[in-house]
């Protein structure tokens, strides 16, 4: 459990973090999206005790970080598990002696540290690479063995910052469905920094958009989905569709999120003043569940312009409705 109450970070002057509160509860993967500066990391590093909080609290597992030091911090600090961007791993060591690395810092009897990194290895399913370099790693094992070396000491709580950056598609929802599962078998807390909308949709639970160092926006994903006011929200409906040059007319995205799948929506297009008698083409529609809410997309080529008025028009009925341009040269088409 992570309860972050009111941080506020200030270098000099400088206000990184303004009066932040987040909570992640057991088993709970919470997003933090923001744009470069706007002190993703900093809130990443205190919550990791690398940074004092300089007013607020980071309470792990009901423990005050800021009111610990010395080997009650070290111990403390074992709580959360951390995976970073492309895994930074020791080059010299295999797959196995990294992720056996928190354990030699306590200690552990070789016996004891062989048997908790062969468990681990093989949870991530890396069991047949255990004496592999790095460089005979692929990114994606790279960053189970990353995984696996986060999870050594047991902790409750897991901080993902940027872990799936650089990754490839496949390999991204890859290690986003181990983490999905692990959250699940183990309770983990999961605070994920990531500026990958994709990622945010996949998997969290909930999100929180920092700008400038306060929060801008926080709430459960499908929450943001469901209110048409919030930009996150918008966000997190599926991408910008490629539309071929080739037609015509207008062409119109149209999206909604609802917890029912929308049965009514082409009458919806089809009942706009102006629209009746235009031939409307659907070039291609989809609808997928994100946390429960269902989201539709739809991109329809009208003859001619659309008819005017029809985003406030569908905007009543609760349809997100924006012109896009072709993003296809007709060459290419
Ligand atoms: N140790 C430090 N001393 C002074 N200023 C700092 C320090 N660490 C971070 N900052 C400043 O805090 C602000 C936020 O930085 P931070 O790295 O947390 O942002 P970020 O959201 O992670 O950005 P990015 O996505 O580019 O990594 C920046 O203006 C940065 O210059």
């Amino acid at each position: 459990m992570i309860e972050i109450e009111g941080l506020t970070k200030r270098f000099g002057d400088h206000t990184v973090l303004d009066d932040v509160s987040l909570t992640v509860a057991p088993g709970e993967i919470l997003a933090v999206v923001g744009p470069s500066g706007a002190g993703k990391s900093t809130l990443s590093r205190c919550v990791s005790a690398l940074e004092q909080p300089t007013r607020g609290q980071v309470r792990v597992d009901g423990q005050d970080f800021s009111r610990l030091d010395g080997a009650a911090l070290r111990s403390a600090r074992r709580r959360v598990g951390v995976i970073f961007q492309s895994a930074p791993l020791l080059r010299r060591r295999t797959a196995a002696q990294n992720v056996a690395l928190p354990l030699e810092y306590l200690h552990a009897t070789p016996e004891s540290a062989r048997e908790r990194v062969s468990t681990l290895l093989e949870r991530v399913g890396l069991a047949e690479r255990a004496d592999y370099l790095p460089a005979q790693l692929s990114g994606g094992q790279q960053q189970r063995v990353g995984i696996a070396r986060a999870l050594a000491l047991a902790p409750s709580n897991l901080l993902a910052d940027e872990a799936t950056s650089g990754l490839d598609p496949a390999t991204t929802t890859s290690i986003l469905h181990l983490l999905d599962e692990l959250r699940t078998e183990m309770g983990l807390s999961i605070i994920l920094i990531t500026h990958e909308m994709d990622v945010v949709r996949e998997i969290a639970d909930s999100v929180a958009r920092l700008d400038a160092g306060r929060i801008a926006e926080y709430g459960s994903v499908s929450d943001l989905l469901l209110d048409p006011t919030s930009s996150l929200g918008h966000q997190l409906l599926p991408d910008r569709p490629a539309v071929p040059a080739t037609t015509a007319g207008e062409t119109w995205q149209v999206s909604y999120a609802s917890r029912e799948v929308a049965g009514d929506w082409l009458t919806a297009i089809t009942s706009a003043p102006g629209a009746a008698g235009t031939r409307i083409e659907v070039l291609s529609a989809s609808i997928e569940a994100i946390r429960g809410v269902a989201v539709g997309r739809a991109v329809l080529a009208f003859e001619g312009a659309a008819p005017r008025g029809l985003a406030e028009h569908l905007r009543e009925r609760g349809l997100h409705a924006r012109p896009v341009a072709a993003t296809v040269e007709k060459d290419a088409a």
